[in-house]
């Protein structure tokens, strides 16, 4: 079982456009649709279609939309009524892929609100199931008005001291300061997963495009982020593919481009394929592999639709070892890139 929490959820309008987006003009849509979302939770979504068994933990009321939208597709929540309507998110579609998006702030979470969802969080990752306890929580997304940054960090704090060895593994997926704020106060998420704008944000070691075009750079900038606490770093690098870097080694993985519908979601996909890849035993670089393939898949489909293990071809992700940080490719080659993932 893999718990999610998403501190910030959206209900995603997807609006598809004939042609290409102009700007100030009235321009009527091909087609639209709604659908729950915010980074957790489209991973708790993505796990599910799989068969994994995922409970996304969240803020809103029970008659709000997103609510709707998880009972309609039998995703498993557990929800912190709040008052205030959980945010709506705008997406336009052009049919060469290009997509635009516009994320609302959401409404505030007060501290009584914040502690209130915390401790959801950790009754949730305490239930155990026929498999034992959870595997993994997923700390993923923004922070609402009102959050301090450093709210990750101060809720993995509360899942592994109110867990103890029992506590499930912690992975990360956010930007800026939430993402900062989350490396502060010791020991770090088991799992980061960066793309190369918040790589180099969170490191300052140098700018995106570099890590973009340079893995071995990501490489020594996922390093730094290990010297930090985290355990592992599963970074997105645009065209040049995504690389996973523990303490044991480092992998690059690539495949063939996709022709791009959405690229939103994809991230969240691609997490979601590394969790039910590890969570099934396989290794390191095999759960790169699921990981480079759900993000390709997902960006291969409208909206935030979100693929499940049978529409994913790992086989076509070509995995590459490398000799540790800064190190030369030790074998393999690497073809071209899974879509870039948007936020
Ligand atoms: O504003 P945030 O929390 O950073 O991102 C929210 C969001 O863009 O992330 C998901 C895609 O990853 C979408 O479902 C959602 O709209």
């Amino acid at each position: 079982m893999i718990i999610t929490l998403t501190a910030n959820p959206s209900l995603d309008r997807t609006v598809g456009l004939p042609g290409a987006l102009v700007r100030g003009a009235v321009q009527r849509a091909s087609a639209s649709e709604e659908e729950s979302g915010g980074k957790g939770v489209n991973v708790a979504r993505a796990l599910t279609v799989s068969g994994v068994r995922a409970v996304a933990v969240l803020p809103g009321a029970d008659a709000d939309p997103v609510m709707g939208g998880l009972r309609k597709t039998g995703v498993e929540y557990v929800n912190l009524p709040i008052e205030a309507p959980l945010r709506s998110n705008i997406t336009l579609t052009e049919p060469d892929g290009t997509t635009t998006k516009v994320n609302a702030p959401g409404p505030p979470l007060n501290p009584v609100e914040q502690e209130a969802l915390i401790a959801l969080l950790v009754g949730a990752c305490a239930v155990k199931d026929g498999s034992g306890s959870p595997a993994w929580v997923v700390l993923a997304g923004s922070l609402p008005p009102g959050v301090p940054p450093d709210f990750y960090a101060v809720t993995a704090s509360a899942v592994r001291d109110r867990l103890g060895p029992e506590a499930p593994r912690i992975a990360l997926d956010s930007s800026g300061p939430p993402l900062t704020g989350a490396l502060l106060h010791g020991a770090g998420p088991d799992l980061v997963k960066p793309n190369a704008e918040e790589l180099a944000e969170a490191t300052g070691f140098s700018s995106e495009a570099a890590l973009e075009e340079d893995p071995l750079l990501a490489v020594r900038a996922a390093h730094m982020l290990l010297e930090r606490g985290v355990g592992a770093v599963l970074a997105t690098l645009g065209a040049k593919g995504a690389l996973l870097v523990t303490a044991e080694g480092s992998w690059l993985a690539s495949r063939p481009p996709v022709q791009a519908r959405s690229t939103v979601g994809a991230g969240d996909s691609a997490l979601a394929g590394y969790l039910l890849a590890e969570v099934a035993g396989l290794s390191p670089s095999d759960c790169l592999r699921q990981a480079v393939a759900h993000g390709a898949a997902a960006a291969s489909l409208p909206g935030t639709r979100l693929p499940a293990l049978a529409d994913t071809d790992p086989a076509a992700v070509t995995v590459t070892a490398l000799n540790g940080p800064g190190g030369p490719a030790a074998s393999g080659t690497s073809t071209a890139s899974p879509s870039k993932e948007e936020r």
